[in-house]
């Protein structure tokens, strides 16, 4: 298998300062949040990379990076080995373009209400003047639903059958690449199981490589390859699911997998990580994680952890064995 997906030192910072007036008036400085800072990870052709984190880790940032709705501030995306935001060659850059797409949370917002499903679901293939004749309806049977909803508007539809709209759009330009952005933290639970079922068979019928954005574990472990654990913009630890559910090595991931609910139907009270998520404005020093680790000595709070490798987890921690 070769990487799809190269992702090198990829850096994203965005500008949260107040207006130029306030900040003269209250003497304030520009506040620049880093969301994305220094991530490198690779993604297998036909495999499932997962992104997991607390809310405001980066995980969205980094999708939106990776299918060019938000470019870097710094690193490369590489998609088969051509890096959007620089690449000059404009037929490189649409062929690479087409064979990426996004599904994203909300199946509501995603869906143009005026737009017959026929329309929305060719819409990616018409845009480019493609032939478009019969594609919606394929698309529609090969997602569970039926070439008669063709014809009809989003509000017909149920949450569940709405996503499956979205990923019969994502479908329409044959895409090799699609970025999964929670999608189905929006849906019921006795959805959600059906919707990621059809995602699983989708991509092993059709070849896909998935970035699968998620803050559920129980989504991540039913879904993924290799996981990617991200902590206030950074990446703390990355392995294959099995080793990084059976042995996570940071104490992050250890954290954040002890609040995670069990999978074996035999569920128990949640409890959420404890401490606070530090502001990304002002990030603590050295390990960013230290104010919260159980186990920081002196050093974690001065000095970074570089990225090392330990077996086949790559893990940022000092302490890590
Ligand atoms: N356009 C933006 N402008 C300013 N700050 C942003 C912007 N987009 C994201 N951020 C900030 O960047 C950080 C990372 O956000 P991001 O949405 O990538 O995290 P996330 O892990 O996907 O979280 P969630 O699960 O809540 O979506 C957050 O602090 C967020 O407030």
């Amino acid at each position: 298998m070769s990487a799809i997906i190269r992702i090198e030192h990829l850096t994203r910072v965005f500008d949260v300062s107040k207006p130029w007036l306030n900040r003269v008036i209250e003497r304030l400085p520009k506040a620049l949040l880093t969301a994305v800072s220094d991530v490198s990870f690779e993604i297998e052709e036909n495999s499932v990379y997962a992104l997991v984190g607390e809310s405001g880790s980066g995980k969205s940032t980094i999708g939106k990076i990776v299918v060019g709705l938000v470019p870097p501030s710094d690193g490369h995306v590489k998609i088969e080995g051509v890096d959007l935001a620089t690449e000059t060659d404009r037929d490189k850059v649409e062929a690479v373009r087409a064979d990426i797409q996004m599904i994203f949370q909300d199946p509501y917002a995603s869906l143009n209400p005026r737009w017959r499903v026929r329309e929305v679901i060719n819409e990616p293939v018409s845009a480019k003047g493609g032939d478009v004749t019969g594609l919606a309806e394929k698309l529609l049977e090969q997602v569970g639903l039926s070439a008669k909803d063709a014809a009809k508007y989003p509000h017909e539809f149920s949450g569940g059958q709405r996503q499956r709209i979205c990923i019969a759009r994502a479908l329409a330009s044959g895409p090799k690449i699609i970025v999964c952005d929670e999608p189905t933290s929006a849906l019921d639970v006795s959805v959600q199981a059906q919707v990621l079922n059809l995602m699983s068979d989708l991509r092993k019928e059709l070849g896909l490589t998935y970035l699968f954005i998620s803050h559920d574990l129980t989504v991540v472990q039913h879904m993924a390859d290799k996981i990617g654990v991200l902590y206030l913009g950074r990446l703390v630890e990355e392995a294959p699911r099995d080793r990084l559910f059976d042995a996570p090595k940071h104490p992050y991931t250890q954290m954040l997998f002890a609040a995670a609910p069990r999978m074996d139907g035999f569920g128990r009270e949640v409890e959420p990580p404890k401490g606070e998520i530090p502001d990304a404005i002002n990030p603590p020093t050295g390990c960013a994680f230290h104010p919260r680790c159980p186990i920081a000595v002196d050093r974690c709070s001065k000095e970074r952890p570089e990225m090392r490798k330990i077996g086949d987890t790559r893990v940022a921690c000092h302490l890590a064995e």
